[in-house]
């Protein structure tokens, strides 16, 4: 019934689902995982047919929730989460051709599948905070996203003060108003001078700084928190249920930055769904495919590109990964981020290697090929992709084997991408209704360099408490 965490680093203490939940990262840096994988047999996935996406979510989360929230409350919360969504599914399966299929996971309030777990995540700490009588400042690392699904989700909440760092520059119109106009007191968005990975390594930074850290009861919303991971799990099983499984196996292509979407449906296979491949779609910073192909992973310097929430050379959950295709050394895993810190990059064992290539396949389209997909979409099945779908598309259509049922996640609206959308097919996405006035509200946020003592400053002098 009860659930343990461990953390990938195997030196930080063993904790229970609340605690985790408030934790982000373990303090000996590492990432939580549940110490086993709760298992669904064949008989409990059928029992999954033709149930609302709220009852399934109940039903996959429960386990890692192990008892710590009431059944009553964990099911109203989590009917409240998808409430927000705008699609009677919530994550909707369009069938794209014979055998293919694409999981729309943008129907929540920010049109980003962050959505599907942010809502939740806030809502459980919301009530974990509450019971405990306890507030927390957040800090998170956003290429785009993540930012305004957390905003979004906090903005408001009288237990959460809540600081997102996002390249300057370097995210879409439409996804830097949804940071920047929330007009919530206990929000705020911080344009960091350098890349994602300089705000996700400055937030990790944060976390390790314990004095900092428990001088502000410093929380977690990127995916290094497990509850992230969980919530996307869900979407792997009602997809797959809805066609077919457990008698049929399905097969997921997912563009990939941090790892977190991805290795949710690393996580549902270990729960007993019958998962083919994984397929890792990345754009010009490739660093996975690279990985994938020759077992080094060696850091480069990132480029922009048409796809920016995916502009990312560290990818967090790769460490999650790695704890597990090494039978969960933790001592391996040390020696991988050690030495990513030194050198900027480590080589995976051969057995590691293999292992994670028995599930995993990696392949990467540039923005001329996404661009391609999205023109040719358009005319064939009359269907607006953005462009990290249609960088996930381009790389499943390149790898795509006879007979397999394959998804394609598809992780945003077109409508957050407008420039890249209409130069590729010449129609420009319009944002829906409710968030038609996005470009005319008013900004604000703050410019700060990436230094970590200066943000750390900026925060201690901001939280409301
Ligand atoms: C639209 C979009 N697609 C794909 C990704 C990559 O997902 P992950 O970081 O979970 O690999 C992101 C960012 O996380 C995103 O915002
Ligand atoms: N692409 C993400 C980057 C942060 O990822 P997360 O899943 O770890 O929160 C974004 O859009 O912000």
């Amino acid at each position: 019934m009860t659930m343990e965490y461990v953390s990938t680093r195997g030196q930080a203490p063993v904790l229970g689902f609340a605690d985790v939940l408030l934790q982000g990262l373990a303090r000996d840096g590492g990432l939580y995982v549940p110490r086993t994988w709760p298992q669904f047999s064949a008989a409990d996935i059928r029992a999954l047919r033709g149930l609302p996406y709220e009852e399934v979510a109940f039903r996959v989360l429960k386990p890692f929730v192990g008892g710590e929230i009431a059944d009553a409350k964990l099911k109203s919360i989590i009917g409240e989460t998808y409430a927000t969504f705008r699609h009677r599914a919530v994550c909707p399966l369009v069938q794209s051709g014979p055998s293919d299929f694409i999981l729309e996971l943008f129907h929540g309030p920010t049109l980003a599948f962050k959505d599907v777990a942010m809502q939740l995540l806030a809502r459980l700490m919301d009530h974990v905070l509450a019971e405990r009588g306890e507030r927390v400042t957040i800090a998170g690392a956003t290429s785009g996203d993540t930012g305004g699904a957390a905003i979004h989700a906090f903005a408001g909440m009288s237990r959460a003060d809540v600081f997102i760092l996002f390249p300057h520059g370097k995210v879409s119109p439409v996804q830097q108003r949804q940071m920047t106009t929330s007009g919530a007191a206990n929000v705020e968005a911080l344009a960091i001078e350098g890349n994602f990975d300089d705000c996700q390594a400055l937030v990790k930074a944060m976390f390790n700084d314990h004095a900092f850290r428990d001088g502000v009861g410093l929380a977690g919303v990127n995916s290094i928190n497990w509850s992230r991971i969980m919530a996307q799990i869900v979407y792997y099983f009602t997809s797959a249920v809805t066609l077919g499984a457990p008698d049929r196996t399905v097969s997921f292509t997912v563009p990939t930055g941090n790892f977190g979407d991805i290795f949710a449906g690393y996580a549902a296979a270990q729960m007993g769904l019958p998962v083919g491949r994984l397929v890792i779609a990345t754009n010009e910073n490739d660093i996975l495919a690279r990985t994938l192909d020759s077992g080094a992973y060696t850091t480069r310097s990132v480029v922009a590109t048409t796809s920016p929430s995916m502009d990312i050379q560290v990818s967090s959950n790769f460490e999650r990964l790695l704890f597990e295709a090494s039978s969960r050394d933790a001592a391996e895993v040390r020696g991988n981020m050690e030495s990513l810190k030194q050198s900027g990059g480590f080589t995976l064992t051969g057995e590691t290697l293999a292992r994670i290539r028995e599930r995993f396949e990696a392949g990467r389209a540039g923005a001329d090929e996404a661009s391609a997909t999205i023109r040719d979409l358009l005319k064939n099945n009359d269907y607006l992709a953005d462009p990290h779908t249609a960088t996930a598309l381009r790389v499943a259509e390149t790898r795509r084997r006879e007979g397999e049922t394959m998804v394609v996640l598809s992780t945003a609206h077109p409508a957050k991408f407008p420039a890249a959308v209409a130069a590729a097919c010449g129609v420009t996405p319009s944002l829906p209704e409710w968030l038609g006035d996005l470009m005319e509200r008013e900004e604000k946020y703050t410019v700060l360099p990436s230094d970590l003592k200066m943000v750390e400053d900026h925060i201690n002098r901001r939280k409301v408490r």
